[in-house]
């Protein structure tokens, strides 16, 4: 899969840290391809339990603007799916492109869609902190929800109204009332591979279940994203674009779907 002139990725800012994990055998984002993967009946569905008032605060860490919820009890988990845990609710947070011709971490047969939503959870029954799983084989769940141009989304923009709050990095507004599972597609089906973090640590701790159908925002949602800057006050502003990671190869690796 080609990123038509794409940015040269080891110019950009977002990957000081290695492309590739030197010995790495499960880094994300992969392409997957719809044929090449294994419908697997004994996946369950995927239960979801958000509490809405679980939620802290948004903030720009300079990679992007991350929902960080309170994950100090079980009260927004996620269990069943491919998961053998429950698993806590972290963060989520999203990663687009300058254009709409790209954007997405993961492709589906080579495409992009314009932005991708990542929905990172813990494995808070075998591990007593999101630091310690983020370095265990399966520490981490993240749902990934691909973005396309449509209509506008009204769960969405309760989300991109915070947004002027946080366009620097290192800034951060209280955001107390937010239920993520507006964000989620009813449709049930997913495809799901064992992968890494796309940002530093890059570590290889990741179940990824990524939702088979997109949801839709409209294109002054999309542009709202890009008004956000990956510099701090004070810094020449440079804008949050392209907050994504190259493609990494699939190696040994079977992508399951949980539908024919
Ligand atoms: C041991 O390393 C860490 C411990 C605690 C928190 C963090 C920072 N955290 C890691 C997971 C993660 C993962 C992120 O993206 S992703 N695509 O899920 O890998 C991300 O995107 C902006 C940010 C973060 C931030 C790192
Ligand atoms: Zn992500």
């Amino acid at each position: 899969c080609s990123r038509k002139n794409t940015r040269n990725a080891a110019l950009h800012p977002l990957w000081q840290s290695p492309l590739t994990i030197p010995g790495g055998t499960r880094q994300s984002p992969i392409n997957i391809q719809w044929r090449d993967s294994v419908y697997d009946p004994f996946l369950k569905p995927l239960k979801i339990s958000y509490d809405p008032t679980t939620c802290l605060h948004i903030w720009n860490n300079g990679y992007s603007f991350l929902v960080e919820f309170d994950d100090s009890t079980d009260r927004s988990t996620i269990v069943g799916g491919p998961l053998e845990n429950q698993y806590r609710l972290k963060q989520f947070h999203f990663h687009w492109g300058a254009i709409n011709d790209w954007g997405s971490e993961h492709t589906v047969d080579c495409k992009f869609y314009p932005a991708e939503l990542h929905l990172v959870h813990w494995n808070a029954v075998e591990y007593p902190s999101f630091e310690e799983a983020v370095m265990e084989g399966n520490g981490l769940a993240v749902i990934g929800v691909f973005l396309k141009l449509g209509a506008r989304h009204e769960g969405l923009q309760t989300l991109v109204d915070a947004l002027p709050a946080v366009r620097h990095k290192d800034t951060v507004i209280e955001f107390d009332v937010f239920d993520p599972s507006c964000l989620i597609p009813s449709c049930p089906d997913y495809w799901t591979y064992a992968g890494s973090l796309t940002t530093p640590p890059l570590t290889e701790s990741v179940t990824w279940i990524i939702k088979k159908k997109p949801i839709e925002v409209d294109e002054d949602q999309l542009e709202a994203f890009r008004t956000l800057l990956f510099t701090s006050h004070g810094e020449e502003e440079r804008r949050m674009v392209d907050n994504f990671r190259p493609l990494q190869p699939l190696m040994n690796r079977t992508v399951r779907s949980s539908f024919r």
